[in-house]
């Protein structure tokens, strides 16, 4: 399937946004640590969580959704083998690992896919999981691991990557004694999962912080949870909506874990307000007017939580290919995260690229052209270059689109874009 994107609307209008990816799958991976019921609303029907839940299946659970909530009974499975194939699909099966030690002292998968953003090596991972007990065998493309039980200790990340904070997490759950993970990652997505484990009974301490203090309990117990909105895919509307001039508003936007990008978004030009919803605790309305966004950033520089979101700097660069002058852009995290820079030349942009560096000099125009998506967010920053071009832009490789957003066709439709999928 592609995408075909007919440039020069403007959007207009209101979105709802969907439950969030990267809360979504290390949960369901959480969900396995129980041997009974979890059910989660507001969940994504998106490639990665349906990779998720056939994995989930294919190892004897059973899985369903009623709408978007998504029911996990756990409680069949006795199987520590992940299913190949879609598992090597995504980035996030990884974080079985930590769940099946817990759950069953053995793990076997294969090394995980998903977008080739940079190598992306696992070794923070294998090395907090080997600190708790674990033997770790790295065969061909497969991982072997059994434990006789994991033991807490203090996991020290020499980086906060997020999956291996979420593994060892995941794998602290059910161990014996207490582990303490210092320099964990900060992302909110980590605070989710959590207040999930929490909510199942698991015991921690520290959520939201760097330092997290997880004693292990003997089992959890059955529960219900909320999936909070996808962050990224709310920048990514915001930004959609920027590179047309439009004006949108978005129903219950995580602006609180949105800072540094609504700084820049400002920065650009963009002008927002927000209205509070009635309920404590929920998300606020923010109501967007984009019609000044053509204003070049000085420098933005991606970073872990809570700096510049790694996984906005593609749609970022596609909104600022046609601001009024020369923006910087350096991407901290992935090594080869600009492989859309060349994509969006090819539509008249003016980039260039040198290691972690990009210089966009805006033009006045894109054009529409046929390209091929080259991971998630770079096919996203296609989908918003082609909003904005001259004439018609195609893009291949949708499926890589389909990993992260439940529906960008249909909700950019909503909003006035002509856009849809075709074969
Ligand atoms: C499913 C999910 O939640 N994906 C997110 C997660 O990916 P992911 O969990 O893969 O990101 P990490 O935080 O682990 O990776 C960040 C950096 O650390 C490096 N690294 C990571 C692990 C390791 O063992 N060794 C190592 O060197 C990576 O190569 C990368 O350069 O966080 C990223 C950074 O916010 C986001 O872009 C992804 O959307
Ligand atoms: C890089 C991303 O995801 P993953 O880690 O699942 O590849 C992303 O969501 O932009």
């Amino acid at each position: 399937m592609c995408i075909e994107v007919q440039g020069g609307h403007a959007l207009h209008g209101e979105i709802c946004i969907q439950g969030s990816k990267n809360a979504a799958l290390p949960i369901i991976a959480g969900a396995l640590l129980h041997d009974g019921i979890t059910v989660l609303h507001n969940c994504p029907r998106i490639l990665d969580v349906m990779y998720m839940v056939q994995i989930l299946r294919e190892m004897g659970c059973r899985a369903e959704f009623e709408g978007s909530s998504l029911r996990i009974d756990a409680s069949g499975t006795d199987s520590y083998t992940v299913p190949f194939g879609c598992a090597s699909m995504m980035r996030c099966s990884i974080v079985l690992l930590g769940s099946l030690l817990g759950r069953f002292k053995r793990a076997v998968l294969p090394y995980p896919g998903g977008c080739t953003i940079g190598a992306r090596p696992i070794d923070l991972h294998l090395d907090a999981l080997r600190k708790m007990n674990a033997s770790i065998e790295e065969e061909g493309e497969v991982l072997n691991a059994w434990t006789a039980r994991l033991t807490g200790t203090k996991v020290n990340l020499a980086f906060p990557s997020v999956g291996a904070t979420e593994n060892a997490v995941l794998a602290a759950v059910l161990a014996r004694g207490e582990t303490e993970i210092i320099n964990a990652a900060r992302e909110p997505e980590i605070q989710q999962l959590c207040e999930f484990l929490t909510a199942k009974g698991a015991r921690i301490t520290g959520t939201g912080t760097g330092h997290l203090k997880i004693r292990g309990v003997e089992s959890l117990t059955d529960s219900e949870y909320e999936l909070m909105p996808d962050r990224i895919v709310t920048g990514t509307y915001l930004l959609a909506a920027a590179a047309t001039r439009g004006s949108i508003v978005i129903e219950k936007a995580p602006v609180d874990q949105l800072d540094s990008f609504l700084d820049i978004l400002k920065e650009a030009g963009g002008r927002y307000r927000l209205e509070e919803p009635p309920g404590k605790g929920s998300h606020p309305m923010l109501i967007f007017e984009g019609k000044d966004a053509c204003l070049p950033v000085r420098e933005v520089e991606t970073a872990v939580y809570p700096g510049f979101p790694t996984d906005l700097q593609s749609p970022l660069m596609a909104v600022l290919a046609k601001a009024e002058g020369e923006s910087v852009i350096r991407e901290n995290v992935f090594e080869n995260r600009f492989q859309s820079a060349e994509l969006l030349n090819a539509m008249g942009a003016r980039i260039s690229t040198a290691g972690r560096t990009a210089r966009i000099t805006g033009v006045k125009e894109l054009y529409g052209k046929t390209v091929s998506a080259p991971d998630l967010r770079g096919g996203a920053a296609l989908v918003i270059a082609g909003l904005c071009a001259r004439g018609s832009t195609v893009i291949s490789n949708e499926h890589f689109i389909g990993r992260g957003y439940e529906d960008i066709t249909g909700d950019l439709r909503k909003l006035g874009a002509k856009i849809w999928r075709t074969d």
